[in-house]
């Protein structure tokens, strides 16, 4: 198969879709691959490396999309990528369709395969092209969060560990999966004092055995978060329904109720946020004022570490592309569960049901597969 690996273009987006080894696995098994220049510089790849590998270099984005049947990106294809992406490609990438009505409709318009990594889902429901991802945002979300709970960044002006004789900070994270088990263990690791919210028991009861003392679980529901926002520093939102659009968990109303210089970090953002008050905002330009309480919200957090992202996402990408180019997607999707379910767009047809759900649009449980 012809796999090509264009440039991010995304705001401050520095990884890349494929390192100079996961060349040349895929050149090993008879495949061609092209890297658009300059594509792994901001992951700390030059084409020399890439082509050592044994790929192509292309020019320009446009060349990079005509030469492959297999696209494998990063993030979502923003709107000038849209008309370059034709009916007879097979996209891999992120694309949380439920967050965004355009990108969804263009994909559509477009009649590309679309495999989301966010919804290749194991049968015991993990979801190992997320995972990586949520790991670096969740630490992440801790690193932003106390730098925008400095003074000089509009946050209250708090240590988040404090000082011996002087209390830490609170940090209150909703969602206690990946992004939220890594968060606490960060929070945690620097002294401040956190609480868990989940709705999940389950989780709750598990992550209540492995966390320190630190660390104190609750149950998420309005009663509770309306309570708990009261007194937080820092409250992180890290909840996920795979594929759906976010549940608003803190309404506009709540940021009263709130203390100013307060910091929100809604890692969740990417599928439309769980804080009513937060849209997507960029590395460029991280966070935004409301009501006196600071909103960060940027929808490709690990795009702003890539050398660690790039070689922790491109772990667990790289045998789902050898297997997409070996097979052919349409077999790999027949024969892996997890692959079905990262089909969201099939030549025009909705297969995710949150997708569909999002936009009130027909969901095709059985797309074309011609
Ligand atoms: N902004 C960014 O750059 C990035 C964003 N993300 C996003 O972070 C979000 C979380 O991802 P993961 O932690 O991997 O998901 P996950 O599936 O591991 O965890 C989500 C948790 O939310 C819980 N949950 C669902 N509804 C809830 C509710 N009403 N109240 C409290 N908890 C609830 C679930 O029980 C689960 O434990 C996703 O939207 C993901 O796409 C991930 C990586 C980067
Ligand atoms: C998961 C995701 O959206 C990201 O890594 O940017
Ligand atoms: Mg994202």
């Amino acid at each position: 198969m012809i796999i090509s690996v264009p440039k991010e273009i995304k705001n401050n987006e520095n990884r890349v879709a494929i390192t100079p080894a996961g060349v040349k696995e895929l050149v090993k098994r008879g495949h061609e691959v092209y890297v658009q220049s300059t594509a792994g510089h901001g992951s700390g790849f030059i084409d020399d490396d890439y082509t050592a590998a044994g790929a192509k270099i292309t020019p320009d984005i446009e060349a990079a999309y005509k030469m492959g049947e297999m696209i494998v990106k990063v993030k979502e294809p923003v709107f000038r990528e849209y008309n370059l992406i034709t009916s007879g490609h097979v996209m891999f990438t992120y694309f949380h369709f439920a967050s965004s009505l355009e990108l969804t409709q263009a994909m559509i318009n477009q009649k590309a395969v679309c495999i989301a990594y966010e919804t290749v889902e194991h049968e015991d429901r993990s979801l190992p092209l997320l995972v990586p991802m949520s790991e670096v945002a969740g630490r992440m979300a801790v690193q932003e969060g106390a730098k925008y709970l400095e003074k000089p960044m509009m946050g209250k002006g708090i240590l988040l560990g404090g000082v011996p004789g002087v209390l830490p900070a609170k940090v209150l994270i909703i969602g206690g999966g990946v992004v939220g088990t890594e968060a606490a263990k960060m929070a945690a690791g620097l002294g401040a004092d956190v609480i868990i919210m989940d709705s999940n028991l389950k989780r709750l009861r598990y992550l209540a055995d492995i966390m320190p003392a630190n660390v104190k679980t609750m149950a998420s529901n309005e009663y509770n978060i309306r309570k708990m926002i009261r007194d937080q520093d820092l409250i992180i939102g890290a909840v996920l329904i795979p594929g759906a659009k976010a549940p608003k968990l803190i309404t506009k109303d709540m940021l009263k109720d709130m203390q100013r210089g307060t910091v929100l970090v809604d890692v969740a953002i990417d599928q439309g946020g769980c804080i009513e008050t937060c849209r997507p905002t960029t590395h460029e330009d991280p966070t935004y004022i409301v009501d006196g309480i600071v909103h960060y919200c940027v929808a490709n957090m690990p795009g702003a570490v890539p050398y660690t992202s790039t070689l922790a996402l491109t772990n667990a990408t790289l045998p789902y592309i050898i297997e997409l180019a070996g097979s052919g997607w349409k077999t790999a999707v027949a024969q892996h569960m997890e692959l079905s379910k990262g089909l969201n767009l099939c030549k025009g047809q909705v297969s995710c049901s949150g997708v569909a759900d999002a936009f009130n649009l027909p969901h095709h449980v059985k797309p074309q597969l011609q």
